[in-house]
């Protein structure tokens, strides 16, 4: 004969909905109780223990005693759950419903109940991590009212209650609240920034909990759990009314009910076991007594802190879903019929949830006030006959005041709301900082400036703006590449920067040595130009000067140094090298205004007539093209003129073969050989070497000819030179970049060391879910590709091999660097002054659009080979390439890259080129690492070759 206990199928749980006017009221629920039974364990399975339970079908479970001692006994529940179901199943049927209440404004309660080892806490993460996801998904798609989510978590062990986020503040208090119940004085309640950040604090908790090994379980946790999320929504309504919901989903996971006996429980193992024994106890009577009704009288709540802590969660206001957890074994059936009998009763409890709604109004809230300042000031004036008015106006007062206090208690809570509303308002309407905003040259983000070395004003940069969230994940990402950042390594970088900027200083100097004579070669010109050329020379000695200093200054620091004494002595030299660059730039000025009064001179009447202004030949700007650095210096007769040598290790993009060696002992990169005389076309020699054209010594007729000639080659002369000044500018440029990377570093890495590792980890900005920030980051990378005309082969290779894999991250932000800079470069260029630049707008800018444009006619050449006649027909037909027009496959590839806006549209061009290219994502040119690039190490020459890349996809 089979005896049961009495089910509770759901239909028969009351659910009453009514309107209160605090919000809905779910009148007496039942407690949702569920049964999970876990497989046998391995220790179970060792010791041949027997299979007692059986899971009749979804609401039943039966005990059928393998050796017939014991009469056959089947239980009831809402539901039960046999060994194979997963935790997604346990939460949807025996959780999710009840956790997600809390959304509504109802307080929600979930726990495990079971002996040790019966899988409450395998069941608690489950429940945790399907809600979390839930909530998030919920709140996702609610957008209309705002969330604030507060977690605080703690542990009784041995009664006593235990701040699991703040274990230093010991035992805390309780204390009753006759509104709030009881409350645990001093938790810690932890705004929830997001999802991830949910779970990495459930997961501190997890760790801090007091967990020991028993017989039965090598992790038993040996206290009870209780982790608090507290949700709070309101819904913004223009009538001035806010309507907030504020509710509690406490997840509980209990310690094992057990006996002493069958843990082998001693000293303080038994004594938490004692402990847990009698709170569980009294939970058992506290349930008991509630699913005997009314008429059981006194409920014991206060005799145990964990029934005093979720005293509202029984029989009060919430509701409340229970999983029993038990073990199918039969040596644990004893223990199990106690789960069952607790399980029993539990289903038999009633509970009274309702909506916790706050409607406020702002005007009433401001009617208490005038009445508030109206009875003080009645306060300040009382007249001495009516001493009872006086009372009773003092009586009213207090209670006026206590009702404003928590009027603005609601006003608090309602600003911190608008605050957080406000916050995601940005974040929603951020657009991507590009030409939308604020123009082409200042569109993005320029997180380090070439144009201080400061330190304060490097990481002032860095400081996020109130908008700025990419600033914020910059210095995030900063942060996170300073705490993994060994400090001899940054050592090992401080020292191998100020070689290359000494090696630069040298190179500089030797540079202005050779530009000091050849300028002093030129005698030609007007009165105008022989004035900017005495001015040249003083700048050039000047220059030579300051280059000498600075190498003075450079030198330093033993091995021993420390890093803060390296950073400071290396944040000393910024003003070396600053000054390096303005003379440099000064430089330029005047070699620019020497070449504008050579074309003055150059166009006099009397000149004009013999000779017809003839195009200027421009030498491209071009900083690792070999041949124009040999070309540098061309003029017929200088002594600087033919075998320019350029070290291959001396450009900018390619890594020094070896950074310990010096500078090619005084080899400057156009250094060059004494030219032999050579003979212009009517026989004539011309010699510089004296500073004087040989013209004037000649006999020849033909002295005008020669003049011209002669002014002609000064003029490309000089012309060579400011190119090459203004390569010695822009790497200056680089160096200083690379310089204040640095800087930013070590800055951060002291301020982490000053602060600790937790400080570090609290001032580490909201961490944003990487799927968002991978976004963001791609659009701006898109962007400022389309911005700096880079290579559509390029832009498809990178867009097609960075998915969003968070070990992306790296990669993105160094691409993000490097496009960040060289939109920078080039919109100075494009902000140069036209005569600087000669006949050309901008001519690293025009270079680019050239390469960009043999690109596309590369491409489109392919389009008959790597496309079939159908493709090629679908894809003019998708990209509106006329039937019939010319031309067609440059016009399909001349409309592919072309808005970076329209994500659509990049993906769709990416498809296509990768086509065209033959690019396969997992092949074996598809290598990540070919985009990787690194400031840490320059003389690392892998680490540099993102700048060859990069640089060569641009043909700088
Ligand atoms: N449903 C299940 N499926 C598979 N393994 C489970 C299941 N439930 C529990 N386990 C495993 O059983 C062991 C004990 O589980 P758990 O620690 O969750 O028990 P417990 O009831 O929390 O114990 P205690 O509170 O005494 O520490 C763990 O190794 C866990 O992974």
């Amino acid at each position: 004969m089979m005896v049961g206990t009495p089910a509770t199928p759901l239909s028969k749980i009351q659910r009453t909905l009514s309107s209160t006017p605090g919000g809905l009221r779910v009148r007496g629920e039942k407690i949702l109780v569920t049964v999970r039974v876990r497989p046998l364990s391995r220790r179970e399975q060792a010791l041949y223990d027997l299979i007692a339970w059986e899971c009749v079908d979804e609401h039943s479970i039966f005990f059928n005693s393998p050796n017939q001692e014991r009469a056959p006994t089947s239980y009831t529940f809402d539901k039960v759950f046999g060994p194979s179901c997963a935790n997604q199943k346990v939460y949807e049927e025996g959780a999710k419903d009840v956790a997600l209440s809390t959304l509504r404004g109802m307080n929600a309660t979930i726990f495990a109940y079971g002996q040790t080892s019966s899988g409450k806490t395998y069941t608690m993460r489950g429940i945790a991590e399907n809600a979390i996801k839930d909530i998030y998904d919920h709140i996702r798609n609610t957008p209309e009212r705002d969330f604030i989510l507060k977690l605080s978590a703690l542990e009784i062990y041995n009664e006593t209650v235990v701040d699991l986020l703040n274990r230093e503040s010991g035992s805390l208090r309780l204390l009753d609240d006759p509104e709030r119940g009881t409350i645990v004085e001093k938790l810690v309640e932890e705004v929830v920034k997001d999802g991830e950040h949910l779970r990495h604090l459930i997961s501190i908790c997890e760790a801090q909990r007091q967990v020991g090994e028993t017989s039965l379980n090598d992790k038993s946790s040996r206290s009870h759990q209780i982790i608090r999320l507290t949700i709070e929504s309101s819904l913004r309504e223009s009538s001035g009314c806010v309507k907030s919901f504020v509710a509690s989903l406490n997840l509980v996971d209990l310690a094992g009910s057990e006996r002493a006996s069958q843990t082998n429980a001693d000293g303080t193992r038994l004594k938490e076991g004692s402990h847990i024994n009698r709170s569980l106890l009294t939970l058992t009577t506290v349930i008991r007594k509630l699913s005997g009704g009314k008429r059981s009288g006194h409920i014991p709540y206060r005799d145990s802190k964990l029934t005093r802590i979720l005293q509202s969660s029984l029989g009060g206001n919430a509701r409340t879903a229970i999983i029993c957890t038990m073990s199918p074994a039969l040596s644990h059936v004893e223990q199990t019929r106690n789960t069952l009998s607790f399980a029993t009763s539990a289903k038999e409890v009633t509970n009274n949830a309702q909506v916790n709604m706050v409607v406020s109004d702002k005007r009433l809230v401001k009617h208490l006030k005038k009445e508030v300042a109206r009875l003080e000031a009645e306060l300040r004036s009382p007249e001495p006959s009516s001493f009872s008015c006086f009372k009773s106006l003092i009586a009213e007062k207090d209670s006026k005041i206590e009702q404003m206090e928590r009027e603005m208690e609601e006003l608090k809570r309602q600003r911190d709301l608008a605050q957080s509303q406000l916050e995601s308002e940005r974040k929603a309407h951020k657009v991507p900082k590009g030409l939308n905003q604020r123009g082409p040259s200042s569109d993005v983000v320029r997180c380090l400036s070439f144009n201080d070395d400061n330190s304060e004003s490097v990481l002032g940069k860095l400081t996020p703006e109130p908008q700025s969230r990419t600033a914020v994940r910059r210095q995030a990402m900063v942060r996170r590449s300073v705490t993994s950042t060994d400090p001899s390594t940054l050592v090992h970088e401080i020292r191998k920067l100020e070689q290359r900027q000494r090696q630069l200083g040298e190179e500089a100097n030797r540079a202005l040595e050779v530009l000091h004579k050849e300028v002093a070669s030129h005698r030609l010109g007007n009165q105008e130009a022989a004035e900017n050329i005495a001015k040249l020379l003083s700048e050039i000695q000047s220059m030579q000067v300051a280059n000498s200093v600075c190498e003075e200054t450079v030198v330093g620091g033993g091995d021993q140094a420390n890093l803060i004494d390296e950073i400071s002595r290396f944040k000393c030299q910024g003003s070396t090298i600053e000054s390096l660059e303005r003379k440099l730039e000064n430089v330029q000025k005047s070699i620019d205004q020497l070449v504008s009064s050579f074309a003055t001179h150059e166009e006099t009447p009397s000149e004009c007539k013999t000779t017809p202004p003839r195009k200027k030949k421009i030498l491209p700007f071009n900083l690792s093209n070999n041949a124009n650095m040999q070309n540098i210096i061309r003029p017929p007769c200088s002594p600087l003129s033919s075998s320019c040598k350029v070290r291959e290790n001396e450009r900018e993009n390619k890594a020094p073969e070896n950074d310990d060696v010096p500078n090619g002992g005084g080899t400057v990169p156009w250094q060059c050989r004494v030219t032999p005389l050579k003979s212009d076309e009517s026989g004539t020699c011309v010699s510089s070497r004296d500073g004087t054209p040989i013209a004037r010594k000649s006999n020849s007729v033909n002295v005008k000819k020669m003049q011209r000639m002669f002014k002609n080659a000064a003029d490309e002369n000089i012309r060579s030179i400011r190119a090459y000044v203004t390569e010695l500018k822009e790497r200056v440029a680089k160096l200083q970049y690379q310089k204040q990377l640095l800087v930013c570093q070590v800055l951060q890495l002291e301020e982490s060391n000053e602060a600790g590792a937790e400080v570090t980890e609290s001032l580490v900005p909201s961490p944003e879910p990487w799927e968002l920030i991978f976004e963001e980051e791609r659009k701006e990378i898109i962007m400022l590709w389309h911005l700096c005309h880079v290579s559509i082969v390029h832009r498809t290779q990178f867009y097609m091999l960075f998915k969003g894999d968070p070990a992306d991250q790296m990669y993105l932000e160094v691409e993000l660097r490097r496009l960040t800079w060289l939109e920078q470069h080039l919109s100075d260029l494009g902000n140069a002054s036209p005569a600087l630049l000669g006949d050309e707008p901008a001519g690293s800018v025009s270079a680019s659009i050239r390469a960009l444009k043999q690109e596309r006619e590369y491409l489109a050449k392919r389009v008959s080979s790597k496309l079939t006649v159908e493709e090629r027909e679908m894809l003019y037909t998708k990209w509106e390439v006329p039937p019939g027009g010319k031309q067609r496959r440059l016009q399909l590839v001349n409309k592919l890259w072309t808005d970076p806006y329209n994500m659509q549209h990049v993906q769709q061009s990416a498809e296509v080129v990768a086509k065209l290219v033959g690019f396969c994502e997992s092949g074996e040119h598809a290598s990540k690492e070919m985009f990787e690039l690194t400031f840490v190490c320059p003389s690392d020459k892998k680490s540099w070759m993102g700048w060859n890349l990069i640089s060569n996809l641009l043909n700088l």
